[in-house]
């Protein structure tokens, strides 16, 4: 953020400028959900509480009533000009009287634990029943690692200035942030590291398809049969042509559409029309396990690895299979399982998921509230899915998505990132209090919404 600002001031555009467009964006906003109440605009002593001025200053002119309560006098020079255009109204108490509270005390320059002034005002703010509004970041939040140095706030609306901050994606400080919205303000910001993931689009599959050209995936089963089932279920709706289920065990639960292989593994998974494969739901963690995981990644094709897989897999190995055509989607634990294996020390989600990436090869997609998708290109991170995933087997589903994408085209970083928005999807059709099974049926309308 900072290196496009920068870009932006050495091609012309003074910081004013862009704190003007900033400040003059998010007014709109601000007048949107206020719609004539009263609003504080609480500023603190850099650019944030700059913008503060600002959005002050343009409520004012349109006729609000307006407060603006500042513990300190601003600080950077661009600032003190946004304060000198206010002139209305500046406190230094800690009374908020108004419905509309607008939060400027800190941005992306928040680097210590708030304290004083600063932390009694947003312990007033966090139990007023206004409506709380975020400029930029919630202002105790960290904007690089999403930890929160202060009073936790829960806010209504969060307007992210110029670009989205890795915060508005990472725990705990999203689940703080209401509804966010981006407000432009003319920034460049090609070639960045870390983005947004954009929706995906599908198309119906081409008009010579068949069965195999569509993609054949192979679900590796194991001493648990419920797990692969709710993995099959979820990737016979999400476009490979052929679903099969490598097993020892007969499955009279199965539905009649899922093609079940028993019989010797070596020669099942020689197959060369496999597109793909999964591993690791309902896997077990012995032996016989470990060599059906083994002989699975030395074929070295595309292949999704979740739960029992990412307790077994070690670095030899990953040095007998092709880590580029290989995923791995851990919750937490299974994150932190694969950090001891691999010595990656990092404690925080993003770092882990980046460094594990990079000491593997592995395409890493870290789930939970703040999806992390790790590839060699990219950092991606996803909009908030539905909180009624959390319940079991639901990660099963996801995996079977994935690897039901991977069978269609072999790129391991799109079939995660597509499987997290059907995923998502499928979790808003089901909604509310859905089991895994109801989720893995929502994929087929699911599929609906990217076509
Ligand atoms: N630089 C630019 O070009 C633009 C910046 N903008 C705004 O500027 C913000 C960043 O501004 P700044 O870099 O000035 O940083 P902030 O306004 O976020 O705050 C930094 C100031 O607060 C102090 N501070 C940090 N943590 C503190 C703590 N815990 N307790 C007390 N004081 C603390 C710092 O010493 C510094 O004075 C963005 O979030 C955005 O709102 C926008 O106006 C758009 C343009
Ligand atoms: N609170 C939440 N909000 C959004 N998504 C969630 C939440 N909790 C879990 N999820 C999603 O639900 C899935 C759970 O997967 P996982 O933990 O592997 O469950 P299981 O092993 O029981 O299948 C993941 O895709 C995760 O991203
Ligand atoms: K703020």
């Amino acid at each position: 953020m900072r290196a496009a600002e920068q870009a932006a001031m050495a091609a012309g555009t003074s910081e004013w400028e862009l704190m003007r467009r900033a400040g003059e964006g998010a007014a709109q906003w601000v007048m949107r959900v206020a719609a004539g109440r009263s609003v504080t605009v609480l500023c603190g002593p850099g650019n944030n509480g700059g913008d503060g001025y600002v959005i002050a200053h343009a409520l004012r002119r349109k006729g609000y009533d307006v407060q603006v309560v500042a513990p300190v006098e601003p600080k950077s020079e661009t600032a003190l000009h946004a304060r000198a255009q206010f002139s209305g109204e500046v406190a230094s108490d800690n009374w908020l009287r108004n419905p509309v509270i607008v939060d400027c005390l800190f941005g992306y320059g928040l680097d210590r634990e708030v304290g004083g002034a600063f932390a009694k005002l947003l312990e007033t703010l966090s139990t007023s029943n206004c409506y709380k509004i975020a400029i930029d970041v919630p202002s105790a939040v960290h904007s690089d690692s999403g930890e929160v140095l202060g009073p936790f706030v829960q806010y209504d609306l969060t307007l992210a200035l110029g670009a989205w901050k890795r915060a508005h994606f990472l725990m705990p400080a999203m689940g703080s942030m209401g509804a966010r919205r981006l407000v432009r303000i003319g920034l460049e910001l090609a070639d960045m590291p870390a983005c947004l993931s954009a929706r995906p689009h599908f198309s119906a599959p081409d008009p010579d398809a068949h069965k195999y050209r569509r993609g054949l995936l192979a679900i590796v089963a194991g001493a648990m049969p419920g797990a692969p089932l709710l993995a099959a279920e979820g990737a016979m709706r999400a476009g490979a042509g052929y679903v099969k289920l490598l097993s020892e065990h007969s499955h009279p639960d199965a539905p009649a559409e899922l093609v079940i292989e028993q019989g010797r593994f070596a020669e099942r998974i020689a197959d060369d029309r496999i597109s793909a494969f999964l591993v690791g739901p309902g896997l077990g963690r012995d032996d016989s396990a470990r060599d059906r995981l083994e002989r699975v990644l030395a074929r070295k094709v595309p292949t999704v690895l979740d739960a029992d897989a990412l307790h077994l897999i070690d670095q030899t190995m990953l040095d007998r299979a092709d880590p580029a055509k290989l995923c791995v989607t851990p919750h937490e634990g299974e994150l932190a399982q694969l950090c001891a294996t691999f010595g990656i020390g990092a404690e925080q989600k993003l770092e882990r998921t980046r460094a594990l990436h990079e000491a593997t090869g592995l395409t890493v997609l870290a789930k939970g509230p703040d999806t992390v998708l790790q590839s060699d290109v990219m950092t991606s991170f996803f909009p908030l899915g539905s909180s009624w995933l959390s319940t079991a087997g639901t990660g099963d589903v996801l995996a079977g998505i994935a690897a039901s994408r991977l069978a269609t085209h072999g790129d391991p970083a799109r079939s995660c990132d597509e499987a997290v928005w059907l995923h998502h999807e499928a979790a808003r059709l089901a909604s509310p209090a859905f089991s895994a099974g109801d989720l893995a049926r929502a994929v087929k309308p699911a599929m609906a919404a990217f076509l």
